[in-house]
């Protein structure tokens, strides 16, 4: 990860941006984490942040099949009872989610200077209409939105298929991937970027372990502190988000 404390030098030019989405644009780790904990505790099981880490980012089974092998309650609850009991409770939360701080403002301000930008998100089709039921308008900025059960995308993050996928879908001649900049949250999405051979900035949540921002490009503690001009990309014309 390189130091940010000195003087920037200026990174890219980056011409084009993907957006992760859970965790990142919008605040819905939380309740993956609230629905795992209260599964795990009738296994007298506590859900922790190194179980998340390996969990978040990635596509609903894979996830759910870390989570009941990494717990060892896999001969109890199958990864695909563990989805549907999750279902139950994740459907009535979604559509509360709310923008990460930084979000719109950043959106809007690519948007608004041509920067071509899409979303890609380990979410399947169903998830992601929930989750932006209340965000219609911002996410319609996106050139394109690339989900989880695209056919396109064989492997969730940290496979690369997804921002490949992504960056295949923008207007023009192929995007060279190291012109394109990647905003994570997600220790699998951080990985799938760089897999890609793309830039890529984090956003980690501040319980993660610091072991998982070292594949980054750049750490962030919000989407608030990003710096278009570092990355070559148009500066932010006034300081309110
Ligand atoms: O790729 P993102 O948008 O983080 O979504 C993954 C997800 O379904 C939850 O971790
Ligand atoms: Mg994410």
């Amino acid at each position: 990860m390189a130091n940010f404390s000195t003087t920037p030098s200026v990174k890219g030019p980056i011409t084009h941006v993907i957006f992760d989405m859970d965790g990142l644009l919008l605040d819905t780790e939380k309740f993956y984490t609230e629905v795992q904990q209260i599964i795990l505790a009738r296994y007298n099981k506590t859900f922790d942040w190194s179980l998340k880490a390996k969990m978040m980012g990635r596509k609903a089974i894979e996830a759910a099949q870390v989570f009941v092998q990494e717990t060892g309650i896999s001969d109890s609850l199958s990864a695909e009872d563990f989805l549907v009991e999750r279902e139950e409770m994740l459907q009535h939360m979604f559509p509360t989610s709310e923008l990460l701080p930084g979000a719109s403002h950043l959106v809007r301000h690519l948007h608004a200077k041509g920067i071509p930008i899409c979303v890609a998100t380990g979410s399947h089709r169903r998830h992601f209409e929930l989750k932006t039921q209340r965000h219609g308008e911002l996410f319609s900025l996106m050139h394109h939105v690339v989900l989880g059960d695209d056919p396109e995308v064989k492997k969730g993050k940290p496979s690369p298929d997804i921002f490949l996928a992504a960056a295949g879908r923008f207007e023009g001649s192929p995007v060279d991937p190291k012109k394109i900049l990647v905003f994570e949250d997600a220790p699998s999405g951080v990985l799938a970027a760089k897999n890609a051979g793309m830039h890529v900035v984090m956003v980690p949540d501040p319980r993660l372990d610091i072991s998982h921002h070292e594949t980054a490009d750049q750490i962030l503690s919000s989407l608030l502190e990003f710096d278009p001009v570092y990355w070559g990309l148009p500066a932010f014309e006034n300081v309110e988000s």
